[in-house]
């Protein structure tokens, strides 16, 4: 059985999840069947991602041939920026909803503070400030707290949110976030957000926990710790691979992890991290990873009101 860790609420999220960023649609059904046989009972989905048909196909072959029921999976899907008005996020969410063949998700997240305006592209590169709409999340998290009331989500939760961003929400709800989804790998631990958000009952979920394996020598981006030779070599020391090493650590944070992978030996790899105990000694190296460099840095909405990354955590 998997792994869980308590929400605020009383409903449970399993520690590790399938993360479906960039899985073709031509893969993603068979990933998502790997992964439940696996014994994965989460998988992390979004609109953005559009290919929530093809999650929901996975999803519903394995309802078909008994291997799980409803309420035996954790389904999270995500609001994206150009639907920040309230009256929009319930719509929004049945889109999701129609495209998983589901009557409900078990979380839905905002996708990130900064909202853009309906008409503009999904990611606005060139067109500044003229792309941005400046509607307040708090008002977008009233239209989350209307998801809740009509059973259309058991639990709500931020992305990408700073410390003052989950305070105001926090602050300002009528129903309290349970998760943040944001980047954590050991690049970026973020030790001090996972603890301001611990101290307010909320969960933090690790996004691009293996540092994006595929970026690796991309000019810019840090090298994934998965390719640090010591990483390798602690590894060796427990017949696990670096990315073991690495989901085993952010696990030790007290978070839950949403690798990707279209790879069968690799789905099944990442959730197999639960057998063995970094020393003291291994961990403290993971700690010195640490330089708040991001994979996902999203510098081309700098200077949105909203931005998350201007302050320290
Ligand atoms: N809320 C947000 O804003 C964001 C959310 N996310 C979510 O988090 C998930 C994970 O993040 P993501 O960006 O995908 O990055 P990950 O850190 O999960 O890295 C994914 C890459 O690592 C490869 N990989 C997977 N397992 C292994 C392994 N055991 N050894 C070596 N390489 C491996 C995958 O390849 P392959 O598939 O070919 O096996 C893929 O190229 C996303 O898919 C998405 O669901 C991600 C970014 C932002
Ligand atoms: O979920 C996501 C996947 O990665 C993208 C690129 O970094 C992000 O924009 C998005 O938030």
């Amino acid at each position: 059985m998997s792994r869980t860790l308590k929400l605020n609420n009383g409903h449970q999220i399993p520690i590790v999840g399938l993360g479906t960023y960039k899985s073709p649609p031509g893969d993603v059904q068979r990933a998502v069947k790997d992964a439940i046989d696996c014994g994965y009972r989460h998988i992390d989905c979004a609109w953005f991602y559009e290919n929530e048909v093809e999650v929901g196909e996975g999803i519903h072959e394995k309802f078909s041939d008994g291997t799980i029921k409803r309420d035996d999976i954790f389904i999270t899907s995500k609001l994206w920026n150009n639907f920040h008005a309230k009256n929009k996020v319930v719509p929004m969410l049945k889109e999701s909803l129609e495209k998983l063949k589901l009557d409900y998700v078990d979380l839905y997240l905002i996708h990130w503070p900064m909202g853009f305006k309906e008409s503009s592209p999904l990611l606005p590169i060139n067109e500044g400030a003229s792309a941005y709409s400046d509607v307040d999340y708090l008002e977008t998290w009233e239209g989350m707290e209307e998801c809740v009331n009509l059973g259309l989500a058991k639990s709500i939760g931020l992305s990408n949110f700073n410390s003052e961003q989950v305070d105001r929400v926090f602050k300002n709800c009528k129903i309290k976030p349970v998760i943040n989804q944001v980047e954590v790998n050991p690049n970026i631990n973020q030790k001090k957000l996972i603890e301001f958000c611990k101290k307010r009952e909320i969960v933090v979920t690790a996004f691009c926990p293996l540092g994006r394996s595929n970026y690796a020598g991309r000019p810019g981006f840090p090298t994934p710790t998965i390719f640090d030779p010591k990483v390798v070599d602690i590894g060796k020391k427990y017949n696990k691979t670096a990315a073991q090493v690495v989901l085993n650590y952010l696990v030790s944070l007290g978070i839950s992890v949403i690798p990707k992978s279209v790879t069968k030996s690799r789905i099944a790899e990442n959730i197999n991290i639960f057998d063995f105990q970094l020393s003291d000694e291994e961990i403290a190296y993971l700690n010195s990873c640490n330089k708040n460099q991001r994979c996902s840095p999203q510098t081309d909405y700098a200077d949105h009101k909203y931005f998350p990354f201007n302050i320290e955590f």
